[in-house]
């Protein structure tokens, strides 16, 4: 499904502050893996998922996602695959709309130009069905501005709105960094959960160690652009949290 080969990116090339942010990945990563990356400041993790998103392009090698060259492919033509949710809650929704209208303009994003999308009693009844499988109770709410909502409850309509029909590849980046730990843990539930049920390919970046230990198919360990532990499931089960603490120390 995505496929890095030989990909690097150098920022302030030539100045004293230059940065080899990401230096030489090679990645294949299939369809319906979810690769869990952890790794020290500064590794270079965020700059891999700019990178597979298009918001910053490399300065060597390629990206293929599905089977496109997606290399100069700028990050608004490689939405209709990717979604991404952020650390920050607030990024992602407009405050000041209610719910569904928020749900409204995330369908529109990953439609044809000139398509409008009504909000009409099925379109109410799909989202209200989807919020409802969260437990949250939000079903009832679809009128209340998404300003209002707590950070967790954000960022959980946040991944929910983000996977369209299009979408095969969930990139998230510290999605749960700002967050309490129960929210936390809700959140990430409902990140594996719609990984699940979509069969999305998924990346996670995370400086959670329980999270880095319980989600996931493969392990990743980055450190100055590289990535350093490369981990399948069957290897991933048979290290410890022990092991993967010193990863973190
Ligand atoms: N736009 C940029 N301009 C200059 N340097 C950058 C830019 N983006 C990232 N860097 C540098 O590239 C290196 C890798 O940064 P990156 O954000 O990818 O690390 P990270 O592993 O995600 O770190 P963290 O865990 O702190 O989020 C860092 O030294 C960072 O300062």
């Amino acid at each position: 499904m995505i496929q890095l080969s030989q990909i690097s990116k150098t920022f302030n090339k030539g100045r004293s502050n230059q940065v080899n942010a990401v230096n030489g990945i090679n990645l294949n990563i299939s369809a319906g893996e979810f690769v869990v990356i952890v790794g020290s400041n500064g590794s270079g993790k965020s700059t891999l998922l700019n990178l597979i998103a298009g918001s910053i392009y490399a300065d060597t090698g390629s990206i293929n996602i599905d089977d496109n060259d997606v290399t100069k492919l700028p990050d608004y033509k490689r939405s209709k695959w990717i979604a991404r949710v952020f650390q920050n809650p607030l990024s992602g929704t407009a405050p000041d709309l209610s719910i569904i209208d928020n749900f409204r303009l995330a369908a529109i994003r990953t439609k044809p130009k000139g398509l409008s999308i009504g909000i009409d009693e099925k379109f109410k009844q799909k989202v209200r069905e989807q919020i409802a499988a969260l437990n949250m109770g939000l079903e009832t709410k679809l009128d209340q501005p998404m300003g209002t909502l707590s950070g967790g409850q954000r960022q959980a309509l946040t991944l929910l709105m983000s996977v369209t029909d299009t979408c095969k590849i969930l990139l998230l980046d510290e999605p749960t960094a700002a967050l309490d730990p129960r929210s936390a843990d809700m959140v990430m539930r409902t990140a594996d959960n719609l990984i699940k049920q979509f069969g999305l390919t998924a990346i996670l970046i995370t400086h959670n160690l329980k999270d880095a230990y319980n989600y996931g198919t493969r392990l990743i360990q980055m450190s100055e652009g590289a990535v350093i532990h490369n981990l399948n499931t069957d290897e991933k089960l048979q290290i410890t949290q022990n092991v993967l603490f010193e990863w973190f120390s």
